[in-house]
């Protein structure tokens, strides 16, 4: 295939260089906006995107001669996907690039969440001396919950491995799946025997509000709660409702119901959130590193060349 691309997000320049040598004429523009995008859309036949804007039906309509939508990343939940099928335009995605940012960045909140990390800090800083106050958790002999074991669920289970911990595995999309890193079970398993419950599905209509007060009310008391994911799945008054009970002993969060300033600011929630030393907050950048940038574009590279 061959054709005109336009990146219209801040991509690693060896997607764009091994685009032209397949023989794409491809115009980097990290800076366009949605309108300039939507005047201009017309004229190519690839899109290359991270989750700056949505590549929804308008964007689409837009492009008659648009062939294929390039994610540099891995989640999907910003392109319409219904209609970019029915027009058959493909989308490619690069999960394989960056599901180790993710299994490392969920690991580290994990392990700054139950050696108390923050809140020491924190109190470090403020003259605070508490030792007592701090002490810790293992992860060894705990059992680690993944929901969904795709590239990044199963990413998290081996980097799991070193810690002799017992790691169980849901993913509704799939069975057969067990391997060295993971054990296949039931939700209701899950529920039953998780200490740590880590979030790994995508965004969808199915999954949106997914982890609501019901959906935790029968973990046990004490888990830990980590979401790499994507925050729309979790409702976030619960996750707070569930740490003033007890239920959820500490939350790492990269991603939130509502993301980026002011809209955050603006939410019921956050004050509470941003007081709480139980939760761990970053800026949804589980999977962005400095290897990961390069990783996403290589992989999308390696899915154009293979159209
Ligand atoms: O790869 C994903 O799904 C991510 O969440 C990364 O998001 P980003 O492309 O960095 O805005």
């Amino acid at each position: 295939m061959s054709g005109k691309i336009l990146i219209v997000d801040d991509l690693h320049p060896v997607f764009k260089n091994r685009a032209e040598q397949l023989g794409y004429q491809v115009d980097d523009r990290p800076e366009i906006t949605r309108a300039e995008t939507l005047a201009v859309i017309a004229e190519y036949d690839g899109i290359a995107v991270r989750t700056k804007f949505k590549i929804d039906r308008e964007l689409m309509e837009a492009a008659p001669g648009l062939k294929f939508v390039a994610r540099a990343g891995a989640g999907l939940d910003n392109i319409d996907e219904a209609y970019a099928k029915e027009r058959h335009i493909r989308l490619l995605n690069a999960p394989e690039g960056n599901r180790d940012a993710v299994g490392e960045h969920a690991m580290g909140m994990l392990l700054s969440l139950i050696n108390n990390h923050r809140k020491a800090d924190i109190e470090i800083r403020n003259g605070i001396w508490d030792r007592e106050g701090n002490r810790g958790w293992e992860l060894k002999g705990k059992t680690v919950g993944i929901i969904g074991y795709g590239f990044m669920g199963s990413s998290m289970a081996k980097k799991l491995s070193g810690f002799d911990v017992k790691v169980i595995a849901y993913d509704k999309y799939k069975t057969g799946f067990s391997d060295a890193y993971a054990q296949e079970c039931s939700m209701e398993e899950i529920v039953k025997h998780s200490d740590v419950l880590s979030l790994h599905i995508p965004l969808t209509s199915e999954t949106r509000q997914m982890v609501d007060e019901e959906y935790l009310y029968h973990f046990k008391k004490n888990i830990f709660f980590i979401n790499t994911a994507r925050g729309e799945i979790v409702n976030t008054k619960a996750i707070l409702a569930a740490i003033n009970s007890g239920k959820i002993l500490g939350a790492g969060l990269d991603v939130l119901e509502a993301e980026k300033f002011p809209n955050l600011a603006e939410q019921s929630w956050y004050p509470e959130l941003k007081e709480s030393p139980k939760v761990i907050l970053t800026p949804h950048v589980g999977g962005w590193t400095f290897d990961s940038y390069r990783k996403i574009s290589e992989v999308l590279a390696d899915k154009l060349e293979q159209l």
